[in-house]
């Protein structure tokens, strides 16, 4: 009896949200499943749509970014050890407690009926009497109880306070130099899902592609719009590749590379790293309008195929699928952009699992790929011609860092500043050389961009 009893219970009701929240929640810990990739897909399958899909994918988010800080309250409430699968369905239901506006009762039963249809009854009451002890405090309380005191370890308060990894929020610090006090501001932006972001590929999208769509212009790029809400792809415009889904800071980065001046011909481009090709498609629209070329290259041949049919329309620009490190060009290009591969630490907004998952260990071959990716960037330009070199992460030992170790070995490159194009963007340190775009301040993802020059 007592075996049966601990077999899941399959007939047990329970709600097919969190059942899907707890699938995605074991398989990022088992399978180092990608959120972004996964869930959609699970909601399909369940027939899962419209204000439950968003309770679905705010609980599945929300617990993952979060997941650590629950963790330091659970292990508070239950200091023998928990299994990982209750431990899954304890977190999304103290995300349920903490975080969102389920009412206890609710979060409490549903998470028990959870854990007995997918684990078994034993660890039902268990759960119960855990997620009623959560209950007893707001989430200001816990992490009160939790977090070291701010006084003592400012670092180790506000990553559990905003649910970052120590070294991510050392980082930022770092990155933010002079202005660390705003760290608690760029790790509360991280937190927030980002806003849909649209641009309108110069030449391809027309006058009126937007039109009835709810949303509103970007602030900076002349490409952008802000989408209210809904989902992008079911605007023609986005299906048929005229208009794209892209964050605003990567349209600024395009713009960068695209509007450094040239001394001379600016008609050969290259984009080294383009997968999926985002930039790849502003980068050729505006190369199109000049009478320009683009080439761009990718490692990976299926990102490569992602690169194709984002530039589908534009047929100034052609795809090559070499290593960026050795890629050879008989005639050297007038302009390069490296939107190099990264940590993404910039990017945490978007994927919920990826701060947990990238270790400080990724540092050493990424570091070690960027200084060769933009030296050899440097190599395929000819002098008078300019390279943009990109990351979506503020980390500075893959951005100021990369850059001073490349100009540092070289006499032929000198170092202009990036901030001089984008003279409307408010928030940039103009003392810098470098751009470095935050969450907290522009709304965008946090991209960095250094311009340099090839000099004879
Ligand atoms: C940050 S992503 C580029 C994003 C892209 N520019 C966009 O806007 O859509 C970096 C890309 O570099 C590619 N990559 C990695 N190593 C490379 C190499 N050695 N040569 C060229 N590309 C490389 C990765 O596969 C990835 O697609």
């Amino acid at each position: 009896m007592a075996e049966r009893r601990d077999r899941p219970q399959t007939r047990q009701r329970v709600d097919p949200t969190r059942k899907v929240a707890w699938e995605v929640l074991r398989a990022v810990e088992e399978q180092d499943a990608y959120v972004n990739l996964l869930l959609p897909g699970l909601l399909r399958d369940h027939g899962i749509t419209g204000r439950d899909a968003a309770f679905t994918t705010e609980l599945t988010h929300g617990t993952i970014r979060r997941s650590r800080t629950y963790d330091a309250v659970l292990d508070t409430l239950a200091p023998k050890g928990i299994d990982a699968p209750v431990r899954d369905v304890l977190r999304l239901g103290t995300h349920q407690l903490l975080a969102m506006r389920v009412p206890s009762h609710a979060a409490v039963s549903t998470s028990v009926d959870l854990t007995r249809a997918v684990i078994g009854h034993r660890p039902a009451s268990f759960v119960n009497a855990v997620l009623r002890k959560v209950a007893a405090a707001d989430l200001d309380t816990w992490v009160s109880r939790v977090a070291p005191p701010y006084a003592e370890d400012p670092v180790g308060h506000l990553a559990v306070v905003h649910a970052h990894p120590r070294w991510v929020v050392e980082a930022f610090r770092d990155a933010l130099g002079e202005h660390d006090g705003e760290l608690g501001a760029l790790l509360a932006a991280d937190n927030e899902p980002p806003q849909v972001t649209l641009v309108a590929r110069p030449g391809l999208a027309e006058p009126g592609d937007l039109d009835g769509v709810d949303g509103e212009p970007g602030e900076w790029s002349p490409y952008a719009f802000r989408l209210a809400g809904g989902d992008p792809g079911g605007i023609p415009a986005v299906r048929d590749g005229r208009v794209g889904v892209q964050d605003e800071g990567s349209q600024l980065v395009a713009i960068v590379g695209a509007s450094v001046p040239v001394d001379g011909p600016d008609e050969r481009w290259l984009d080294l790293c383009a997968g999926p090709g985002g930039k790849a498609a502003l980068l050729g629209a505006i190369a199109a309008g000049r009478g320009g070329t683009l080439v761009a290259n990718e490692v990976t041949p299926h990102r490569a195929d992602l690169v194709r049919s984002a530039v589908r329309l534009l047929d100034n620009t052609e795809v090559t699928v070499h290593d960026g490190r050795t890629l050879e060009s008989a005639t050297p290009y007038d302009r390069v952009v490296v939107d190099a591969p990264c940590t993404g630490l910039g990017a945490l907004r978007r994927r919920p699992e990826a701060r947990w998952r990238r270790q400080p260990s990724d540092l050493e071959s990424l570091t070690a790929l960027q200084k060769a990716l933009l030296e050899h960037a440097l190599d395929l330009t000819r002098v008078g011609g300019v390279v943009a070199y990109a990351t979506c992460s503020p980390h500075l030992s893959e951005t100021r860092d990369i850059v001073d170790a490349v100009i540092s070995a070289r006499d032929d490159v000198e170092v202009l500043d990036a901030t001089a194009v984008l003279p409307d963007v408010p928030h940039l340190d103009r003392s810098a050389p470098y751009a470095q775009l935050w969450p907290h301040l522009h709304g965008t993802d946090a991209m960095f961009v250094a311009v340099l020059r090839r000099l004879p």
